[in-house]
């Protein structure tokens, strides 16, 4: 079943501090995602990758074109004209958007930053954090460091906590943002194996990989781009 279907996306920046002058982000973006795939789009630097993926999560608003979410119960959402409103509930029950950066509040634990994705979905406070902790050590976090607040963490924990953070509680579509960045082979790896493992649970992702191998070997379909003129 198709869950993502994008037509003729385009988006072109104003920027109103800068005598609006407009440039271009990308154009012609056309690709669909059904559940259990992974798209990754790939291009130079530049082409607009970053710009694609907060466009799906309307962090971005759209120039043309359609974004439109297939929920389980048939109705169809187009994210590029839907109401705020309709996007907050979207990303509370079907959007998740995992960056390359922790961000979390201060003085709260670890596994607590992860376990809370759980007990916000309903599930049971100890058995959150007990899969929380099996997550992390998944992810080769230290035991010792479990208890402590991620904001001391060097890049690649903040970055592996940020991944479990992000992948523990899948929502249905699950959009990338080179999540794997600071991460030495080992980890990228295992973070691979987590993402297979959700496509097998349904989960239609789009991402951004720098890793190529990393890329092939999750990608079901490598959606290329050019740098727009
Ligand atoms: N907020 C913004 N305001 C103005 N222009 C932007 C903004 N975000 C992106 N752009 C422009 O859109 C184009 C695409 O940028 P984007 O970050 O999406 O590329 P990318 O393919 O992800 O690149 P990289 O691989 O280097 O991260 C760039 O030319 C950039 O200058």
């Amino acid at each position: 079943m198709v869950r993502l279907k994008v037509n003729n996306l385009q988006k072109r920046f104003k920027l109103y501090t800068q005598g609006g002058i407009e440039v271009n982000g990308f154009e012609n973006i056309e690709f669909s995602v059904k559940n259990g795939e992974f798209l990754s789009l790939f291009g130079p630097s530049g082409a607009g990758k970053s710009s694609i993926l907060k466009t799906l999560f309307r962090t971005y608003t759209t120039t043309k074109g359609e974004i439109l979410f297939f929920r389980d119960s048939g109705e169809v959402i187009d994210v590029a004209k839907a109401s705020e409103s309709e996007i907050l509930e979207l990303r509370h029950s079907e959007i998740g958007y995992v960056s390359q950066f922790l961000q979390v509040l201060p003085r709260i634990s670890a596994v607590d930053v992860v376990a809370q994705q759980l007990i916000f979905k309903g599930e049971e406070e100890k058995a959150s954090r007990l899969k929380a902790k099996e997550m992390l050590d998944y992810l080769s976090i230290r035991e010792e460091l479990f208890d402590l607040s991620p904001l001391t963490f060097s890049g690649g924990e903040q970055q592996r906590v940020n991944i479990a953070k992000g992948i523990i509680a899948p929502k249905s579509l699950l959009l990338l943002d080179e999540p794997t960045a600071s991460l030495d082979k080992t980890n990228t790896m295992k973070v691979v194996e987590k993402l297979k493992e959700l496509k097998k649970q349904g989960v239609a992702m789009v991402g951004i990989f720098h890793d190529l191998e990393a890329m092939e070997m999750i990608s079901d379909i490598i959606y290329k781009l050019k740098r727009v003129k």
